[in-house]
């Protein structure tokens, strides 16, 4: 199912934060919003997950304004893992993804068979089988990412939106999420942090500063070092990786301009050949 979002405006704390933002995901692909922290991210997935009501703009699924479902319709259109959870849920963790299943239910009462069944998939296809009859609230961060992740995928729906949902994550976690997500024929909205891991993951990505698009394309079109410069204020050093081919990028300092060292040891750039030496 094909995402449009059209000229959105948003605000927060009655400040406005988000401005003028139009961008579309094609159905079945993966868009990763880049950006610093406080750029905007999490406000433009909550108004597409529709958590939030837009100031300006639209956003559409399937050509349809997300503004005219009502709560039950729109959780069948998009499973949303925000960034912020509460900790403290004292509940079995397949009870947990049960809660994905609500909007596909015909009231309140016992879970089908099948919605059992789409439970436990969703914790298996996420590592996370041996979990099922822990409390929620006993797990640690990775453990409660993973079955949160889990409830986003039961919730079965044609559009995902993940806010940071490899925070706590070891690194085969990280990856085999990631790849989850790749794999996945939903439409994926994802915010991520790891400049490198969203090249590596995501079909198209969108940079986020002060609240506007500021680039958007395939990884290579978007990803090079001014960008990175100017945005993060980081130098950073684009090589290609051995095996793949891929462009990677090192960090390498902060920008001068930002640093808040003052020994220029510290804002040296190393050569490309200090990069590939043995
Ligand atoms: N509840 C709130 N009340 C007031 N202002 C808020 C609130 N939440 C976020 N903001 C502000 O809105 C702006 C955008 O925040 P947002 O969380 O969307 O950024 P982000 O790119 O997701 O950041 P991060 O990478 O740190 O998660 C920031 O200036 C932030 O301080």
């Amino acid at each position: 199912m094909r995402v449009d979002i059209e000229n959105i405006g948003a605000h927060r704390g009655g400040r406005p934060v988000i401005t003028d933002v139009s961008v579309s995901v094609p159905s079945g692909t993966v868009l990763g919003l880049l950006g610093p922290n406080g750029s905007g991210k999490s406000t433009l997935l909550r108004v597409v997950s529709g958590l939030a009501a837009p100031s300006a703009g639209r956003v559409r699924f399937g050509g349809t304004d997300i503004a005219t479902l009502n709560r039950r319709k729109l959780a069948q259109h998009v499973a949303v893992m925000a960034q912020e959870h509460s900790e403290e849920f004292e509940i079995p963790v397949l009870d947990m993804v049960l809660l994905g299943r609500i909007p596909h239910g015909r009231g309140y009462g016992r879970d089908s068979d099948r919605d059992i069944a789409v439970a436990r998939q969703a914790l298996a296809r996420v590592g996370a089988a041996h979990l099922v009859d822990r409390s929620f609230s006993a797990l640690s961060g990775g453990e409660r990412q993973r079955v949160l992740f889990a409830r986003a995928l039961a919730q079965d729906t044609p559009v995902l939106v993940l806010d940071e949902p490899t925070n706590h994550l070891d690194i085969a976690h990280q990856l085999e999420l990631l790849d989850l997500v790749k794999a996945t024929d939903r439409t994926v909205l994802i915010a991520l942090h790891d400049l490198n891991l969203a090249a590596r993951s995501c079909d198209a990505i969108g940079v986020l500063a002060e609240g506007r698009l500021l680039s958007h394309g395939t990884p290579d079109e978007v990803l090079h070092t001014d960008l990175i410069r100017s945005v993060f204020g980081v130098e950073s050093t684009a090589v290609a990786h051995p095996r793949s081919g891929r462009q990677h990028f090192l960090f390498d300092a902060r920008s001068p301009s930002r640093s808040d060292s003052h020994d220029p040891a510290d804002q040296s750039i190393p050569t490309q050949e200090e990069i590939t030496a043995p």
